[in-house]
């Protein structure tokens, strides 16, 4: 995957850095809070930076964030840009932004490598699918504390991210959300129990979306065509399909309409997949079961804090 991900060229896509970095820097100063090193208290250090850590990390440096401006934590060998700083420990001090991107197993060790520290940062951004604010704000002091559920298009600035807080002021909030609108679409959760929900359709949504993909192909291929020219037609299917509902004015439902001819074969293949609502069925099912797991995950990370 991250050799995958890799082969997406680090480029500017329009979007600055957000204004006000400097500024937000020399208040925390001027407050007092904790002032390790300049080089250890500027910009953002990404915990963790594998699929998803990785992704977004190709998507800041593609939308003109400079690469040393984040420093990566990650005790493994991360397949990363060129000229992001990449330490197996975290340095001494905090940063202005914390993003957590291990796994919610992994979390203690993330924790422990901050045991004992003064302060804490201004930020906190987490994107540990199930770990709950409570659970996070009890890890790691920060100033603030946001849940992130990000998907994998954020390296093509192409994803979606959900942002949810909890006693969060505006500015704070404005912040995280900053850094992650150059990703994609963000929006904001009006609770944390619907971030299980949020997780299993966008957060995982991509892995359905892909098998999709693969299971039209499949489909083709059982129909005759060569394997790989029916990848290449559902593959650019989707692409097509996915581009024109998203600039339409019209419901992708009302969209499904227009391609079935009166009488014609695309209607006898909706009412395959119609009949008994048996993909609406199926998708409820998938994703029921990923958000059984965020719950459970979150209970485990509860256990263990
Ligand atoms: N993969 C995805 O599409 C999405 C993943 N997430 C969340 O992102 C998080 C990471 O998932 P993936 O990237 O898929 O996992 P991953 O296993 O690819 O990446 C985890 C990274 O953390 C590093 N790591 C392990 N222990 C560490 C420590 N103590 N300190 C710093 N780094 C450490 C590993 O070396 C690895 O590079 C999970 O919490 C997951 O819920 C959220 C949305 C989508
Ligand atoms: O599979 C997982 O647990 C993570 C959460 C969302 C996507 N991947």
């Amino acid at each position: 995957m991250r050799a995958f991900l890799s082969r997406f060229p680090v480029r500017p896509v329009g979007r600055q850095e957000p204004e006000g970095g400097a500024r937000r820097r020399a208040d925390r100063d001027a407050r007092g809070g904790v002032s390790p090193s300049p080089s250890s208290s500027a910009g953002i250090w990404l915990v963790g930076a594998g699929n998803m850590g990785g992704a977004m990390l190709r998507g800041w440096l593609a939308s003109g964030i400079a690469a040393d401006r984040v420093t990566v934590i990650d005790p493994g060998s991360p397949d990363l840009p060129d000229g992001v700083r990449h330490v197996s420990a975290a340095p001494e001090g905090w940063p202005e932004t914390l993003v957590l991107a291990v796994k919610p197993q992994q979390l203690d060790a993330a924790r422990a490598m901050f045991a004992g520290r003064e302060g804490g940062p201004r930020l906190l951004l987490s994107i540990l699918a199930g770990v709950e604010v409570a659970t996070l704000a009890a890890a790691i002091p920060a100033e603030a504390v946001v849940r992130a559920m990000p998907n994998l298009p954020v390296a093509i600035g192409k994803g979606v991210t959900a942002l949810y807080a909890d006693g969060v002021d505006d500015a704070r909030r404005s912040e995280a959300e900053a850094l992650v609108a150059p990703l994609g679409l963000v929006e904001w959760i009006g609770g944390e129990a619907l971030f299980d929900a949020v997780t299993a359709l966008s957060g995982c949504g991509p892995g359905f979306v892909f098998r999709f993909i693969d299971a039209l192909a499949t489909a083709g291929a059982r129909l005759g065509l060569p394997a790989d020219q029916a990848q290449r037609l559902a593959l650019a299917t989707v692409e097509g399909s996915a581009l024109m509902a998203a600039g339409s004015a019209e419901s992708p439902a009302t969209l499904a309409d227009r391609v079935a001819s009166p009488g014609g074969s695309t209607r006898e293949g909706l009412n395959m997949l119609d009949r008994d609502d048996a993909l609406i069925e199926l998708l409820a099912a998938t994703l029921g079961a990923s958000a059984a797991r965020n719950r459970a995950m979150a209970e485990e990370a509860r256990t263990r804090s």
